[in-house]
């Protein structure tokens, strides 16, 4: 890979793909995007976009292959027990959890079973797609079963009598429930991280990793903010200032032709819910405004 280059490794297509792609794109990293590439240069920084499977992620980054990747940390911490296992290197930097891709690696048995707890995996055969991580689980708990190994439709395994029990992502849980499958246990939970490679990027890459890691803090910050405006009174202000969630001291403004009301705007760092909506308007509060924001710097 280019040295000059920052190299990420995304999924290409799937789940992940189109959250990994606008995050990168609200830091202001642009790509002309062709489906069918495997690697995407940015039109706006040097940087470059390595589009694979997202199996294939954490490998790439433990092997110092690409400098950085986006993957669940169902797939990294499968590769990484895997590899730990093959004493194969599996070292890499934990950049951010980027609050995306959440979901849980659960077990499931057909719903007519009867599941009393762990002990009753005793002896049955479970599918999954992570079968390290299965292992660990289970040996964690002292049962004997045995993991199959299944790449795809893993929800299907018990109708098919491939297995008695499956081992498999779970998000709404509509896939277990139209399969006719039952969460019972969470052994696992994911979302999206960003990973560096271990070896130390080479000056001009650690720059351009520093700034493109401060806008993703900022796009993140951004996303858990709102910009809230509203009008008080001016001697319910104290108690307005109490209740505004998570905030910062609020700007106070002069409303024209008017003494005894004040225009308050204020970021919040928390989610301003209805009930505290409520609670300002009976404090006399009114045109209370909640405002999404697209970026923040500290
Ligand atoms: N239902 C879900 N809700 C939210 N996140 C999920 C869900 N299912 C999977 N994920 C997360 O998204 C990642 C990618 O899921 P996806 O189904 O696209 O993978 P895949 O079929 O293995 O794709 P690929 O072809 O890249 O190997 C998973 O490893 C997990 O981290
Ligand atoms: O609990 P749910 O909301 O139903 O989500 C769970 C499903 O989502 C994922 O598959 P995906 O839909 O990404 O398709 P895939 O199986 O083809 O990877 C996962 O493998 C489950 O099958
Ligand atoms: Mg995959």
């Amino acid at each position: 890979m280019s040295k000059q280059r920052l190299t990420i490794a995304v999924q290409k297509s799937g789940r992940l793909s189109k959250e990994s792609i606008k995050l990168l794109s609200a830091c202001g990293v642009k790509f002309n995007m062709h489906e069918a590439r495997l690697m995407v240069h940015s039109t706006s920084h040097p940087i470059d976009l390595l589009r694979v499977r997202d199996d294939d992620i954490p490998g790439l980054v433990m092997d110092g292959v690409v400098d950085l990747g986006l993957v669940g940390e169902n797939v990294l911490e499968e590769e990484s027990l895997e590899r730990e296992m093959r004493q194969q290197s599996n070292q890499f930097r934990s950049l951010r959890r980027l609050d995306f891709g959440h979901c849980r690696l659960s077990i499931a048995l057909p719903t007519e079973q009867n599941f009393n707890g762990i002990a009753d995996l005793e002896g049955l055969k479970i599918a999954t797609t992570y079968p390290r991580l299965l292992e660990r689980y289970l040996k964690d708990q002292g049962v004997n079963a045995k993991p199959v190994m299944l790449t795809g439709s893993v929800e299907v395994a018990p109708r098919a009598g491939l297995a008695n029990a499956v081992c498999d992502l779970v998000s709404t849980g509509a896939t277990l429930e139209a399969n006719g499958l039952r969460e019972q246990q969470v052994i696992f939970r994911s979302q999206v991280q960003l990973i560096q490679r271990a070896e130390a990027l080479d000056p001009s890459k650690q720059q351009m990793m520093d700034k493109l890691l401060a806008r993703i803090d900022g796009v993140q910050l951004a996303k858990e903010s709102k910009y809230i405006m509203l009008h008080a009174p001016k001697d319910k202000l104290q108690q307005v200032e109490d209740i505004l969630p998570g905030a910062e001291r609020p700007t106070v403004l002069p409303l024209s032709h008017s003494d005894d009301v004040v225009a308050v705007h204020v970021v919040s760092t928390e989610t301003l819910f209805w009930e505290t909506m409520e609670q300002l308007k009976t404090l006399g509060c009114s045109s209370i405004l909640v405002l999404p924001i697209e970026k923040m710097l500290g």
